[in-house]
């Protein structure tokens, strides 16, 4: 028995509140990734037939979460992995992690939530983690239009260290109890056009009520783990047709090419 397998057989069930039968909802229509009611079929026929592949196995996925200083994006992930809410400002210093597994259709999948600092004298740190990302979650505070204002600059930083192709976008407005309906309502016209512009799934959540921020977390889960068996059975299918293993014309090693390919946990 291989190491990793035996270390996977001792971690204890994913918690019953982190299980996801169905897909998560979108928050705004105009702003969502897709406004599909439902998993993809494939994906869902893979699962139950647990095709899933690296997914479900070894697959973690990467989320950062960026955005200026204070906006709240260290109360975001605490409210969600700790149920916890601490109304004094402590600046991350660097960087922190935490790791949240759920079930998605009965396939186990992982996420590790980068949590970075928005101060910029901590930048140049925490820039260095923004590498290998999956998900980029860009906050703002609802209450405070600059904080919307360098979304852009965020999200070029963390492109330069990812493939944009290969990135899920969110943007996130945080704080949403500290501002009346009137006030919130202005800023989501902005912030809905903005990730239209950035082609992002708009949020807004309270960390301290903690409206909205489970079922964004959930929607984040859902999202990423479907685009991952998605790229799981495209990646399976152009290397076997009907149970005969394909050589294409771009392989130049005939041996490599027809081996079993390793699963890589860290694409
Ligand atoms: N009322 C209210 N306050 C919040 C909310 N989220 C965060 N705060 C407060 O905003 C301040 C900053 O929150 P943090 O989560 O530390 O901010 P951050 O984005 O992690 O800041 P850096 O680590 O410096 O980048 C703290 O005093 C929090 O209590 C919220 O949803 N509602
Ligand atoms: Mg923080």
């Amino acid at each position: 028995m291989s190491v990793r397998v035996s270390a996977m057989s001792v971690l204890p069930p994913v918690r019953r509140d982190r299980v996801i039968a169905q897909l998560p909802q979108y928050f705004r229509k105009e702003a969502a990734f897709h406004t599909k009611e439902d998993f993809n079929n494939k994906v869902k026929t893979a699962c139950q037939e647990q095709r899933t592949g690296t997914v479900g196995r070894f697959k973690i996925s990467k989320v950062i979460v960026v955005g200026d200083l204070a906006v709240g994006k260290t109360c975001l992930i605490n409210r969600f992995c700790k149920d916890a809410f601490d109304k004094n400002y402590k600046a991350t210093i660097g960087v922190d992690f935490e790791m949240e597994r759920f079930e998605v259709l009965g396939v186990p999948f992982s996420l590790q939530l980068w949590d970075t600092a928005g101060q910029e004298r901590f930048k140049c740190i925490a820039s260095t983690y923004y590498r290998g990302a999956q998900v980029v979650i860009i906050a703002f505070d609802v209450n405070d239009i600059a904080s919307l204002g360098h979304v852009r600059q965020w999200l070029e930083d963390a492109l330069k260290e990812n493939d944009p192709t290969g990135v899920q976008l969110f943007l996130i407005g945080t704080k949403k109890d500290l501002s009346s309906p009137a006030q919130y309502s202005q800023i989501e016209q902005d912030a809905l056009k903005l990730a239209q512009e950035i082609k992002a799934e708009y949020w807004a959540v309270s960390s301290l009520t903690g409206e909205n921020v489970k079922e964004f977390f959930f929607r984040v889960a859902s999202l990423a783990f479907e685009t991952n068996v998605l790229a799981e059975l495209e990646k399976s299918g152009s290397r076997q047709i009907g149970g005969v293993v394909r050589i294409n014309s771009t392989s130049n090693n005939l041996h490599a090419s027809s081996k079993k390919k390793q699963p890589n946990c860290c694409q």
